[in-house]
């Protein structure tokens, strides 16, 4: 943070209450969806599978599978960053293998997830898109 949007008594300690930490909390996740391209993608690809469970109607397990692999997606997202600050932190813009190794896993975890997410897609449309071919 450069000194122009430092605040003017900038907060190093304990939050003071629910609504403070949950305003932090708040800003946290605005500055993932704000900096992270990849975020935003999972975003406007968990909204277009979220308009097809709506579409093809799925029961309640369906929607609990569905809601599972997307926040799963967003959550290694967020780990993901968190890891990226951290080593960029440490690092600054010097090479480190550990700052890699990290960095390498953190985003594999994203991937793993986004696998699950893919599979979970799979699992529950192709059936149904399946059905909607054959009935044509
Ligand atoms: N300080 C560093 N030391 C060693 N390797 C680094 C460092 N910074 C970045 N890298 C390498 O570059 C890759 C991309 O860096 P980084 O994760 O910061 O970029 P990104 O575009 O935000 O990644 P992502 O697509 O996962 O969001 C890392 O996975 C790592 O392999």
């Amino acid at each position: 943070m450069d000194s122009q949007n430092k605040p003017k008594h900038p907060q190093v300690g304990k939050n003071h209450s629910f609504w403070q930490s949950w305003q932090h909390a708040w800003n946290g996740l605005k500055t993932v969806v704000k900096e992270e391209r990849n975020m935003q993608t999972h975003l406007v690809l968990g909204a277009v599978a979220l308009l097809a469970g709506w579409y093809f109607q799925l029961t309640t397990s369906e929607w609990l599978w569905l809601c599972l692999a997307i926040f799963l997606v967003m959550l290694c997202e967020i780990n993901n960053t968190i890891a990226e600050n951290i080593c960029d932190l440490v690092t600054g813009p010097h090479y480190h293998p550990l700052a890699k190794k990290v960095k390498d896993i953190a985003a594999g975890a994203v991937v793993f997830a986004a696998g699950f997410a893919v599979l979970v897609g799979l699992i529950l449309f192709v059936p149904k898109i399946w059905q909607i071919v054959l009935t044509w």
